[in-house]
């Protein structure tokens, strides 16, 4: 099944809680919330008193993506102000450190994810694979939404397809950058399973039929 997630990185921030409280009559399955601190991206979002804020009138599960530095300092921070999903970078820490707020997070009784920027190759994801609910694959570098989706991406989804679907089949496989109408079938047809929109699903006019049409 194909779930969609808006990044809220493209809401209205003055109407955060109406633009967040309409995602599920759109057919929309998760909040995507992205957390940048001005190192690890060259941009600065939202932080724990605001995913805490959100989660308390999210209607859908929050998927929390940090782009932050050693980002096993706020783990615990993050899951508990409501993280249904916790999403950190393969290149944000060393491997042990990485694999510790892995633990730590599905301690927390939190689904884990890593993520992998565009030049990151697919192997860096296989250390983590048996303890990952979820693994992300960035479609643009991160930090802005708006920008053009890399269609270089797609040989390193199709390879990550495959190794979930052989060593952790009920691990998601996530795409985050660039999608709309036509690159999502693309990311479908290469094998994700969860498809995150920012500018393309908030600026459509019929946010339903966006999703819909992404979905189909
Ligand atoms: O994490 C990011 C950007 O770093 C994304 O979640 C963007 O917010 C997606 O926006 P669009 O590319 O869909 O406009």
């Amino acid at each position: 099944m194909i779930k969609v997630a808006p990044s809220i990185l493209s809401a209205d921030f003055v109407n955060l809680e109406r633009d967040i409280r309409s995602l599920p009559a759109a057919g929309a399955d998760y909040v995507h919330v992205d957390v940048m601190d001005g190192m690890f991206v060259p941009n600065i979002t939202i932080g724990i008193p605001v995913v805490a804020a959100i989660s308390r009138i999210a209607p859908l599960p929050l998927d929390v993506h940090l782009m932050i530095e050693r980002p096993i300092r706020y783990v615990d921070a993050f899951c508990k102000a409501g993280s249904s999903i916790l999403t950190l970078h393969v290149e944000a820490d060393t491997q042990e450190n990485t694999l510790e707020a892995l633990r730590r997070i599905r301690e927390n009784g939190v689904r884990a994810a890593i993520s992998v920027k565009p030049n990151t190759p697919a192997e860096a994801v296989l250390p983590f694979l048996p303890l990952c609910d979820l693994i992300l694959v960035m479609t643009v570098e991160p930090g802005f939404g708006g920008q053009s989706f890399l269609h270089s991406t797609m040989p390193k989804l199709h390879q990550l397809r495959q190794w979930i679907d052989e060593q952790n089949p009920a691990c998601e496989l996530e795409v985050d950058g660039g999608v709309n109408v036509e690159t999502a079938k693309i990311c479908r047809d290469n094998g994700a399973n969860v498809l995150v929109a920012g500018s393309a699903y908030f600026k459509a006019a019929d946010p339903a039929a966006f999703v819909r049409a992404v979905k189909a």
